[in-house]
């Protein structure tokens, strides 16, 4: 196997002002090719830095992709770093100066002079034209390898990317990878029950990823056994609620349309999240009726929760939870309703822990109430994890 080095430009990655997805995204582009990618690169826009990491990179790998740093500005380095590890001058292309001016005054501006940079290149690379901005790519292809820059921005880069991809004929190579969603385990439980067949070898990996709708285990590899031990795993793991681009929210939706039901929430903790990730899913509002948030007490009670039970057991309660989800299904007449109450802090309520939470899940036949003492890690990611336990458990309970 050959392999491919990817490296994202810019000081914004280190510093985490813009989240790196790009280079991920490429690799994840180049599964079905015989390349490994072993590692990915973020660099700071410095030419020093640039020119010894993509000196290193071009010494070793069959194809090289840069993503940032093709801007007009000073920080825009990518070209000029390039030039230097590859040995190459930089000539300005008069044809690509006057294609950029053209693109400022379609949109009624004019082109500043730090634009003048990006119809620089070096004599060995060929350009990849970018229809959605003013900085296009640059395309190496010398002593049987490939050295690709692209710009940073995902809409500019991506349609660039898919047009050149089957151009740079990489060779093909077998790929399969495989996801299995499961909910209400954890990862040393699922280690236990996959036990042996938990491998990393060549061509053949097994993960386990916490996500916040639960586990995930993928297989991936360019092995042939790859679809056997896929399903040897799926075989030994329970809970299994969905498949790669399965969401949870899809499936409850899917599950209950089959069956002819309809969903109602009543929201406490999760202030909406629950509603918003149904939401998400296109046709929901053929099983989702809708749902309320009921923050106060007095919310509470105005959406039919008996005040006796609030008064008696308090808002964060299992008698509390119960009670709102037969108040949501009433309300609105659905079959199914879910409620969710709790502490997401920063400090105790009512005399419980921060972590606290109940869920109360009404049926046509009985209601259901799950509690649990959730991991503390942010008010955030409780409320978003008790939002995805809502929708796991209805998936579980739907069977
Ligand atoms: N019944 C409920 O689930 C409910 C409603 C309102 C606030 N709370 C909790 O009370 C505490 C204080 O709330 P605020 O931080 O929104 O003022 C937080 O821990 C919050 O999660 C819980």
């Amino acid at each position: 196997m050959f392999l491919a080095e990817i490296i994202g430009v810019g000081s914004e990655l280190i510093y985490g002002d813009t989240l790196d997805t790009n280079t991920s995204d490429i690799a994840v582009s180049l599964l079905p090719y015989a390349l490994e990618v072993k590692r990915t690169l973020r660099v700071a826009d410095d030419i020093p830095e640039l020119v010894t990491n993509i000196r290193e990179a071009w010494g070793r790998s069959r194809l090289v992709v840069l993503s940032g740093g093709l801007g007009p500005t000073a920080d825009d380095v990518t070209r000029e770093a390039i030039a230097e590890a590859l040995g190459e001058p930089l000539e300005l292309d008069q044809t690509v100066l006057d294609a950029i001016e053209a693109f400022f005054k379609s949109r009624g501006r004019v082109m500043a002079e730090v634009n003048r940079k990006q119809a620089m290149k070096i004599p060995s690379a060929a350009w990849l034209a970018n229809p959605r901005g003013t900085a296009p790519g640059w395309w190496v292809h010398k002593d049987g390898k490939d050295l690709v820059a692209l710009p940073g921005p995902p809409a500019e880069w991506k349609p660039m990317w898919q047009e050149l991809l089957p151009k740079l004929a990489l060779p093909p190579a077998y790929y399969y990878q495989k996801t299995f969603k499961t909910f209400g385990i954890g990862e040393s439980d699922i280690a236990q029950a996959i036990g042996e067949l938990f491998k990393r070898e060549k061509g053949l990996e097994v993960g386990s990823y916490a996500k916040p709708s639960g586990v995930e285990v993928v297989i991936r590899g360019h092995n042939p056994a790859a679809p056997a031990l896929a399903e040897a795993i799926r075989k030994r793991l329970k809970n299994v609620w969905g498949e790669d681009d399965d969401t949870l929210p899809q499936v409850v939706l899917r599950k209950l349309e089959a069956r002819g039901a309809t969903l109602a929430t009543l929201e406490s903790l999760t202030g909406g999240m629950l509603g918003s990730l149904i939401t998400e899913v296109p046709g929901a509002s053929k099983v989702y009726l809708g749902g309320m948030v009921a923050y106060s007490a007095l919310a509470k009670a105005r959406f039919g929760v008996p005040e006796a039970i609030l008064e008696a057991y308090g808002t964060v309660s299992e008698a509390a939870a119960r009670a709102m989800a037969e108040a949501a299904r009433e309300v609105l007449g659905s079959t199914h309703a879910l409620a969710t109450t709790g502490v997401a802090g920063p400090d105790a309520l009512e005399g419980k822990p921060v972590g606290t939470v109940h869920i109360g899940l009404a049926g046509p036949g009985e209601t259901k109430v799950f509690s649990y003492h959730l991991p503390v890690v942010s008010r955030q990611t409780l409320r978003q994890r008790t939002a995805y336990v809502a929708l796991g458990l209805l998936v579980r309970e739907l069977g």
